[in-house]
């Protein structure tokens, strides 16, 4: 291994101490197989939610963003070497999740400029991106300038404040032409997303594909040979929330033949569907877990001066249908976002090292700003790993069990704290497992990010109060997640110069005879646990095979309740709290039951300042700060600063 023991890596993994895990094997399957590539190739990020640290305590997600620039570097240069075209998208959610991201005003002020450190050719805007006010103008003001034409958003459109005006937070489209000479237009079109603050606006994508300059751009008057649309917005037509279906749809009545190439997110899964003969779509997961590639030849075009199947490496081969006679041919991966795969995938680009120079100071980027906003500060330790999905609801592993006790610990409003309560937060506010040991002030992002505050009704009777929590969860679905990851399942990949890539798992184009013929014989290796996708093409899609992990469906409500009485008898009236984020719903949750409430009789029940973000820290304070000093470090975790 060339790249693994200079001393400049040596400082990079000391950011990345991993111990093994007990019970971890020493040695983990890698990627399957070398990518195919195509005429067109992709990579694909989607719903990063400030994850540029890489997974601190999960390995098999542990590469950072320098190491994703070094890899993308890689990329490119292959592509430039094998005569082939490569493109970078971003489908949105860059906030919400992550300390690197959250923990500035506004969000996303530190890390967008890491962000910005990889050469996308077109990204488009998600929904975290426009919750709040200050964040839409961030986006607007900031990170659309720094990516110009390249920043695409059809159908969202906010004040601007020099103008009073509304205008497109991006671009309308991008029209480009690759380095090898494909003609492409490009469309970026966020889902119909209603929780935007009110300086944003979002044009349902009904209204956008029967606006004039959307017909205009796809009757463009330069010759098109491919639409690529964007989107933060699930891939899968039947998901509730897609409507690229309905937008490819209306390409495809006005241009019978070009194909339409397809990248969406926000359901945080990894998915690929087909949606015609000339029309595919790939989903790349969330979190920096997953990275995306998607390849394909047999684009039409006078002007491609490229190769169509690029030579020395695998090719695409894979038809939309098995009736398909239009001679497009496709493949797709998902890459799990670590340093074992990304060196694997990276190798004969001609560089002699992993590393770049850019990639390492992005690294170093990222410590400086970890450490400049003290994320790894430590709250207290926790006993357990309490998790969102691998465990039934109501299991005491089961995250929600830990939200229930934590939130009637913490939330107390002194004036009223022996009136009896409910505390009722939605279950999409916690983003991610709670894992056994420290628990810094980065956990408390990555678990509880929002800043949703505490509201309630007073003196409801209980009667009618008791009955909230089963209302909510019988009423419509506003919570929804597809969540497909669990800390419970993942395991580490070895440690620091282990990832060093594996001789046994060959080299490019190499099969197993190949291998056979250089003497080598694969060793024993642990299929560790994490995604299992199945989706239109197959079971082929995980470019590192896994085993299943459990996953339970979770109410889309929960709760926590104080100062009951313990004698068993019942209260007359109780306070009903909950979050500001779904108030009306609890109104009309109450009237369903039989009250007569408004929206004027919902208050604060603890100053705005505290919450969702709040509550574990505080309740981490009460009850864990004491095993502070046996805290097992070694579970996994390894501090970076
Ligand atoms: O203030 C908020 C904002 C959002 N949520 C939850 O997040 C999801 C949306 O997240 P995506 O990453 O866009 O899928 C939303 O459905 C809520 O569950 C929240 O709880 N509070
Ligand atoms: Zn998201
Ligand atoms: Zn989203």
């Amino acid at each position: 291994c060339e790249s693994c023991y200079s001393p400049a890596n040596e400082v990079i993994h000391e950011r990345h101490v991993r111990r093994m895990q007990p019970g971890a094997q020493d040695a983990t399957v890698g990627p399957r197989a070398p990518l195919e590539w195509g005429q067109l190739n992709f990579l694909h990020t989607t719903d990063t939610h400030g994850w540029l640290e890489g997974h601190l305590k999960e390995q098999n997600y542990g590469a950072d963003w320098g190491d994703f620039v070094s890899f993308s570097r890689h990329m490119q240069q292959k592509a430039g070497n094998l005569g082939v075209d490569l493109l970078l998208v971003d489908t949105g959610d860059l906030h919400d999740g992550n300390g690197l991201s959250d923990a500035v005003s506004p969000n996303g002020l530190l890390s967008n400029p890491i962000f910005d450190e990889i050469e996308y050719d077109v990204l488009t805007i998600g929904n975290h991106e426009l919750y709040l006010t200050d964040i839409a103008y961030e986006t607007f003001s900031n990170f659309s300038k720094v990516w110009g034409t390249k920043y695409v958003t059809s159908n969202v459109q906010i004040i601007n404040p020099n103008t009073g005006v509304f205008e497109y937070i991006g671009n309308q489209y991008r029209y480009f032409t690759t380095a090898h000479g494909l003609r492409i237009m490009t469309f970026g079109v966020l889902y119909d997303f209603t929780g935007n603050s009110n300086v944003s606006k979002v044009i349902k994508a009904a209204t956008m594909v029967q606006q004039q300059w959307f017909l205009d751009a796809v009757n463009y008057d330069e010759p098109i040979d491919l639409f690529l649309l964007i989107g933060h917005n699930p891939v899968r037509t039947t998901d509730y929330s897609n409507t690229l279906g309905l937008v490819q749809k209306t390409i495809r009545s006005m241009r019978p033949s070009t194909p339409v190439q397809i990248f969406g997110g926000h359901s945080h899964i990894r998915d690929f569907q087909v949606y015609d003969e000339s029309s595919t779509a790939l989903e790349s997961g969330r979190y920096c877990e997953t990275l995306g590639w998607l390849s394909m030849s047999g684009i039409n075009s006078s002007t491609f001066t490229g190769n169509i199947k690029p030579r020395g490496v695998a090719n695409p081969s894979r038809k939309p249908s098995n009736t398909s006679t239009n001679g497009l041919v496709y493949s797709r991966r998902y890459l799990d976002w670590n340093r074992l795969t990304f060196e694997y995938h990276a190798t004969n680009s001609q560089a002699s090292t992993f590393d770049y120079h850019s990639g390492l100071r992005v690294t170093g980027d990222i410590t400086d700003v970890r450490k400049e906003l003290n994320l790894s500060a430590l709250y207290g330790c926790a006993p357990a790993t309490y998790c969102e999905s691998c465990q039934k609801f109501g299991a005491p592993g089961n995250i929600f069990s830990l939200t229930s006790i934590a939130l009637g610990a913490t939330v107390v409003n002194a004036s009223r704290s022996t009136v009896p309560r409910y505390i009722i937060v939605n279950t999409g506010s916690i983003r991610f497992d709670l894992v056994k040991g420290p628990f810094t002030y980065d956990d408390s992002f990555i678990v509880s990010p929002f800043t949703d505050a505490f509201q309630y009704i007073a003196n409801v009777p209980y009667s009618m109060a008791k009955n909230v929590i089963n209302g909510l969860n019988g009423a419509a679905v506003q919570d929804k997640r597809n969540s497909a990851g669990s800390l419970f399942g993942s395991m580490p990949l070895p440690s620091s110069k282990d990832s060093c890539l594996d001789p046994t798992l060959g080299l490019e184009g190499e099969t197993e005879s190949d291998l056979k013929a250089r003497g080598i014989t694969r060793r024993q290796t642990t299929v560790s646990p994490g995604y299992v996708t199945s989706d239109d093409f197959g079971t082929d899609g995980d470019d590192t095979p896994h085993s299943e992990i459990p996953s339970y469906s979770q109410p889309n409500y929960a709760q926590g309740n104080a100062s009951f009485p313990t004698d068993g008898t019942t209260p007359d009236v109780v306070d009903v709290i909950f979050l500001d984020y779904f108030a009306s719903t609890v109104v009309s949750i109450l009237n369903k039951l039989g009250g007569t409430y408004t929206i004027a009789d919902v208050s604060y029940y603890l100053d705005p300042s505290f919450t969702t973000q709040s509550y574990l820290p505080a309740y981490a304070k009460m009850a864990w700060q004491a095993n502070v000093p046996n805290c097992p470090v070694g579970e996994g975790v390894g501090f970076s600063d």
